[in-house]
C-alpha cells in the first residue's frame, strides 16, 4: 500500500531581507540600493567587525541557492565565507508589482492579493496629519493632545519627546515613507486597553484617507537615554481588499498557522491560529515547533519583523549582518525537519538596505529559496510575489489564483 505524503508548506519572510534594486526602483528614489549585498560587502570590507569575524558566513542559505538567486537579481556575487553548491532546492528572484515597498503590499502580494491603488501617504515632514482627523482624534479618544506630528524615526522620535509625553500624557504620532500612523507610548503612561481603544479610534477615522495600518509602538524606561521600545508592538491593518491564498487555503479545508506578525498584516483574515513571539531566536522556535505539529494542509506562515525594525530602520549593518547568521544557524535545524513531500519557501516583503541613505525601506528585488516540492534548479526571476501564492494553491492542488504563476515543477 502506498502511503500518500502530507502536504505541509513553510513560508518564512525575512522581513527587509532585499536582493537588489529592483528595475522600477529610480521611482522609489532607491537607484543602487542593495540589502544583502552591501551587507556582505560591509563585512568582506572589515567594516563589521564588532562581534564578528570577516565575510559572512551563511552556509543553508548558500544551500538553498542564495548566491545564485542574488546573481539573477544584481548580476553580482556576494561574498561570502564559503562556496557552497545549491542542493535540492529552487531559487530565484522577485519584483513586486504592488504599488508600494511596504509591508503589506509585499505580503498581500506574495498571497496572490497585490496592491495595485495608491495607499494614502502624509508626506509634510512636518504638521504631517490633516488637522481635522487630530481634532477627532483627540475628542473621540479623550486625549489631552498629540505630540510629534512629523515624519521621523521611531526610535529617534522617543527620545525627542518621551519626557514630554510622560508629563503631558499626549501620545506621540509620527509616520515614515510608509502608509502608516505610529503611535509611540510610555506603558507606565497609556495602558494596554487604553492605547489599544487609541489605535483602534485612528485605525477606524483613517480609514477614509486610504492608510494601510496603524501601529502602536510602547517603550520603557526612566528617561531619554534609556527609552527602549517593548515587544508589545502591535499593528492594526486595514483587511486585503481581494481574496488572499490565505482565505482559499481555509475554504479548501487547511489550516494557516501565523508566527509573529503575520495575523496582525492580514488583520486576521484567513488565519486559524496565531502565535506571537518576540525576536529572531523565540520566532524560530515557534515556527519549528509549529512545523513539527503540522498536519496535512497546513501552512506556517512566519514573519521575522527583527532584520527590518532593529536593524535596517536603524542602518545597523553589523547588526543586521550578525542576525543573518543567527537566522542562517536556525535555519539548518529547521532543515532536518522538512521533507522532500513538503513545500518551504524563504523571501521577503521589500529591502531596507542599512547602507542606503535615510531609514526607510528599499524597493528592490526578493529572493525565492525553496525546498521540496520534487524540483530543484533556477526558477529565474518572477514578474511578481504572487508566483508564491500561485504556487501554493498547484502544491495544494486548489484552485489557481488570479494573480501569478506556479513555480512548483518549473525549474528552468
Ligand atoms: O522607525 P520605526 O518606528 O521603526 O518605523 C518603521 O516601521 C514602520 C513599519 O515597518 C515603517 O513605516 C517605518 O517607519
Ligand atoms: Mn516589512
Ligand atoms: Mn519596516
Amino acid at each position: 500500500m502506498t502511503v500518500v505524503p502530507l502536504r505541509r508548506a513553510l513560508v518564512i519572510v525575512l522581513d527587509s531581507v532585499g536582493v537588489g534594486a529592483a528595475p522600477d526602483a529610480d521611482s522609489f528614489g532607491d537607484i543602487g540600493a542593495n540589502t544583502i549585498l552591501h551587507i556582505a560587502q560591509a563585512c568582506a570590507d572589515g567594516l563589521c567587525e564588532q562581534g564578528r569575524n570577516g565575510l559572512l558566513h551563511l552556509p543553508n542559505l548558500q544551500t538553498l541557492g542564495l548566491v545564485p538567486c542574488c546573481q539573477l537579481a544584481c548580476n553580482q556575487t556576494i561574498p561570502l565565507r564559503e562556496s557552497i553548491v545549491p542542493k535540492d532546492a529552487a531559487f530565484g528572484c522577485a519584483k513586486e508589482i504592488s504599488t508600494g515597498k511596504d509591508t503589506t503590499s509585499g505580503h498581500w502580494e506574495m498571497m496572490g492579493a497585490p496592491v495595485l491603488f495608491n495607499w494614502g501617504y502624509f508626506s509634510n515632514p512636518t504638521d504631517s496629519f490633516p488637522a481635522d482627523f487630530i481634532v477627532r482624534l483627540i475628542e473621540q479618544a479623550k486625549l489631552p493632545g498629540i505630540l510629534g506630528n512629523c515624519i521621523a524615526s521611531g526610535t529617534e522620535i522617543i527620545e525627542r519627546f518621551g519626557e514630554q509625553h510622560r508629563l503631558s500624557g499626549k501620545p506621540i504620532c509620527y509616520t515614515s515613507a510608509d502608509s502608516v500612523f505610529q503611535i509611540a507610548y510610555h506603558e507606565s503612561v497609556l495602558s494596554p486597553a487604553k492605547a489599544d481603544a487609541v489605535c483602534q479610534i485612528a485605525r477606524e477615522l483613517l480609514n477614509e484617507y486610504n492608510i494601510a495600518r496603524v501601529i502602536a509602538r510602547p517603550f520603557s524606561g526612566q528617561n531619554a537615554n534609556d527609552f527602549r521600545r517593548t515587544a508589545n508592538r502591535k499593528d492594526y491593518s486595514v483587511a486585503p481588499t481581494q481574496t488572499t491564498f490565505l482565505d482559499q487555503l481555509l475554504e479548501h479545508q487547511g489550516r494557516v498557522i501565523s508566527v509573529g506578525k503575520i495575523a496582525d498584516i492580514f488583520a486576521n483574515k484567513g488565519i486559524s491560529q496565531k502565535i506571537k513571539a518576540n525576536g529572531l531566536e523565540q520566532l524560530m522556535d515557534s515556527t519549528i515547533e509549529a512545523w513539527q505539529s503540522c498536519r496535512d494542509k497546513d501552512l506556517v506562515f512566519t514573519n521575522i519583523v527583527d532584520f527590518d525594525t532593529l536593524y535596517g530602520h536603524r542602518r545597523d549593518v553589523n547588526g543586521y549582518a550578525l542576525a543573518l547568521e543567527q537566522f542562517d544557524l536556525r535555519l539548518g535545524e529547521l532543515l532536518t525537519h522538512v521533507k522532500d513531500s513538503d513545500l518551504v519557501i524563504l523571501t521577503a516583503d521589500h529591502g531596507c538596505d542599512p547602507t542606503f541613505p535615510g531609514s526607510d525601506h528599499t524597493r528592490e528585488f526578493v529572493p525565492l529559496l525553496s525546498k521540496g516540492a520534487f524540483q530543484s534548479g533556477s526558477i529565474g526571476i518572477r514578474e511578481t510575489f504572487a508566483d508564491i501564492g500561485q504556487s501554493l494553491a498547484e502544491y495544494f492542488d486548489m484552485p489557481p489564483m488570479s494573480n501569478g504563476k506556479s513555480f512548483i515543477n518549473h525549474t528552468q
